[in-house]
């Protein structure tokens, strides 16, 4: 059985070209892992996310253990046999989304008491029960409960919720059920203060992780600020431990990041724009409502291999969002999830060559052309 690792091929600067190996097979890096909360990545089937060369998918414990629930999905054989993924999934620990969904929450040392958002049901999220449900769900990478501090917070807020965060994170690792090609990955915290990131960095550091998040960034700070908590955080971390900024974000963000030494994304942008009628491609976005694209026979992309771009012109897809018809969240879905593939592709491709920083400066350019 595959131990859980990671190797590092080539480095360009602080960016690294990498493989994380799991239970269910390999993960190539710079990666981004397109988000599939309640055990779908929305409007796509698991073959149409495969398609598109992405390899790791993500889940929500609060989601699944709110609907269909964490035993269930455990009974009916995990994660992968339930919703047929079959390569590795990554599942958040809850930690994110009881601060933005549940209603009425309770905070203690022990954990987060809230009350459903679908039937206002109560329950308790502890970093036992968090470990408990990523195992029920046979989730390849865990990731620790953490407290997620609100934005912004104050230099002493940060410090507090980052402590607890630690006292949470050093009872995941004991919580964790360990498997070979299992892996379990810490959650850097601090808020924008470098002192506090060290602070968490060197505690995740002592405890032992598998992989390392960083939390709490892209919450409205800017990308500037953005990149110099990167800066200050991610040569802190192990150099032969994945790293994975959370929520991450638009390709600007993740090519800045990837630069700045980070392995890992996941953002909702590719799939919530795509329900949007908004399309990713080399110079912004384009509103497929806007009326202009209503006798447009291009297709949207020349050079993208995504069903949108083979078989389709910018017209059609006007049409099928103007008629509300679901194939066009379907193919805008399906060209964003392809669009932010193709930028890791070549990203790779660059670190490989020794031309990361080219590839960066050409992507912003042309965003820039818009
Ligand atoms: C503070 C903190 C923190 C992180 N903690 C956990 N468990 N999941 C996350 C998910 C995120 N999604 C986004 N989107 C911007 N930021 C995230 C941050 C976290
Ligand atoms: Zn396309």
């Amino acid at each position: 059985m595959t131990a859980f690792g990671f190797e590092v091929f080539a480095t360009d600067g602080a960016a690294r070209l990498g493989r994380v190996h799991t239970a269910h097979g390999p993960m190539d890096t710079p990666a981004f892992m397109p988000v599939g909360t309640a055990a779908t990545v929305k409007a796509m089937t698991p073959e149409s996310v495969a398609s598109t060369g992405a390899q790791t998918i993500l889940g929500n414990t609060y989601h699944l253990m709110l609907r269909p629930g964490a035993e269930r999905v455990g009974r009916l054989g995990g994660l992968h046999e339930f919703m047929n993924w079959r390569g590795p999934i990554l599942t958040d620990s809850g930690g994110f989304q009881v601060m933005s969904l549940a209603k009425l929450r309770k905070m203690s040392e022990e954990g987060v008491a809230f009350q459903s958002h679908i039937d206002g049901s109560r329950h308790l999220l502890t970093p036992e029960r968090s470990m408990e449900i990523q195992n029920l769900l046979d989730a390849d990478i865990t990731m620790a409960f953490d407290e997620c501090t609100p934005f912004p917070a104050t230099p002493e807020q940060a410090a507090e919720s980052m402590r607890l965060s630690m006292r949470w994170a050093r009872r995941s690792r004991a919580a964790f059920v360990d498997r070979p090609g299992y892996g379990l990955f810490g959650i850097v915290q601090g808020g924008v203060y470098p002192d506090l990131r060290a602070e968490s960095a060197e505690a995740l550091c002592g405890i032992g992780f598998d992989g390392y998040a960083i939390g709490g960034l892209a919450v409205g700070e800017g990308q500037e600020l953005m990149f110099q908590t990167l800066d200050v955080t991610t040569p802190l971390l192990p150099a032969d431990r994945p790293r994975y900024l959370m929520g991450v974000g638009k390709p600007s963000d993740i090519i800045g990041a990837v630069l700045r030494g980070v392995d890992m994304f996941d953002c909702v942008m590719p799939t919530r724009s795509g329900r949007t009628a908004q399309a990713f491609t080399r110079r912004g976005t384009v509103n497929l409502r806007n009326a202009r694209h209503q006798d447009d026979p291009r297709p949207l992309s020349e050079n993208c291999a995504c069903p949108a771009c083979r078989n389709y012109s910018r017209a059609y897809l006007h049409h099928l969002i103007r008629s509300e018809e679901i194939l066009g969240p379907m193919l805008l879905t399906w060209h964003n999830i392809q669009f932010y593939q193709d930028v890791m592709r070549g990203l790779r491709a660059a670190i490989a060559e020794g031309r990361v920083r080219q590839f960066a400066a050409q992507a912003l350019a042309d965003e820039a052309l818009g």
